[in-house]
């Protein structure tokens, strides 16, 4: 079921189209992409959504409400991430969290959000003292202290190291496994690929495409290789591999077999091979990214 429905958005700047058109369905219960390069429309997309920016026209529905005409209804559904700028420096953990869980009317007990954050330890630490990472962290946490069925993320590790990015994605996970409804803004391939159920590409202005990380990947990447190397004495397996669905092009260079195919290819043939006991060594699939779908899709790189 759709909990979420945006229609022909449309919003100028000083005569100067930055949304023009935009459309899309969030289903209940998925944590919901729009990536885009800088400047593509995303945040002027979530701020329409989220009630606090009105487009130009287009249609807006939320839980079955409209974000502007019913934003008092549609309050205490919603989470949004606070940006790096909104918390003073000296509030405590706790107390941020006691503040926000004070503007709902059934808030979750902030003490176990903390538990689950992993911020326990910095309870009573102020803002101004957490890493980059503990800052996110908190600001998710803040998101998601009023209950709410729907969440939203915006940029959510810009300006963390590697490892807090990883840290802060495993959190993420878990909000989709309490079945909150996320929608995640990013610029960032490899956050939307491992945290998204479904993606809306933006660019300038309009959704270029919509489909789960995989199917962006699969259908606008073309053809992708398989390469393995024959052990000596293994039978020629070229008639086997050229049989498997998805499989365009076979060939043998020396002891080295390179499989050209579309679509989930190169699974199918690792299964054949296995099935007729063929061992093959020094397996290597081309990985096709997002990034590689952008260029595809838009016929440019994704940050230019
Ligand atoms: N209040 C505003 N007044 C004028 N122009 C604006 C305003 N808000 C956004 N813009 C312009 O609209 C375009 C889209 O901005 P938006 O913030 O929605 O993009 P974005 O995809 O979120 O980009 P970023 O990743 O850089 O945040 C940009 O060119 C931006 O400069």
């Amino acid at each position: 079921m759709a909990i979420i429905e945006v229609d022909d958005l449309k919003k100028s700047y000083d005569g100067r189209s930055v949304l023009d058109g935009v459309t899309f369905a969030v289903e209940e219960g998925e944590v919901f992409g729009i990536l885009g390069p800088n400047g593509a429309g995303k945040t002027t997309t979530v701020e329409s959504i989220e009630g606090l920016r009105r487009p130009d026209s287009g249609r807006i529905s939320v839980l079955g409400l409209d974000p502007h005409r019913d934003a008092a209804a549609l309050r205490p559904h919603i989470g949004v991430q606070l940006q790096q700028t909104q918390l003073p420096d000296n509030l405590k953990v706790w107390e941020a969290l006691d503040l926000y869980a004070s503007f709902y009317p059934e808030p979750r007990d902030w003490r176990s959000l903390l538990d689950e954050w992993g911020l326990a330890r910095q309870r009573n630490t102020r803002f101004g003292k957490l890493s980059g990472g503990q800052k996110q962290r908190l600001f998710i946490a803040l998101a998601l202290v009023g209950d709410p069925k729907v969440a939203f993320l915006d940029e959510l590790t810009t300006g963390l190291d590697p490892q807090a990015r990883r840290d802060t994605w495993e959190h993420v996970k878990r909000i989709k496994a309490s079945g909150v409804t996320t929608i995640l803004v990013s610029h960032y391939m490899d956050e939307v690929e491992e945290l998204c159920d479904r993606v809306a590409v933006i660019d300038r202005g309009t959704v270029v495409a919509l489909d789960t990380p995989a199917g962006l990947v699969g259908s606008a990447a073309g053809p992708q290789q398989l390469r393995f190397t024959l052990p000596g004495g293994t039978d020629d397996p070229i008639d086997l591999v050229a049989a498997v669905p998805g499989v365009t092009d076979v060939r043998r260079d020396g002891d080295r077999v390179i499989v050209t195919g579309t679509g989930d290819f190169a699974t199918a043939v690792t299964a054949q091979l296995a099935r007729h006991h063929v061992l093959v060594a020094d397996l290597r699939i081309d990985s096709r990214s997002l990034e590689d779908a952008f260029i595809a899709l838009t016929g440019r790189p994704f940050d230019h």
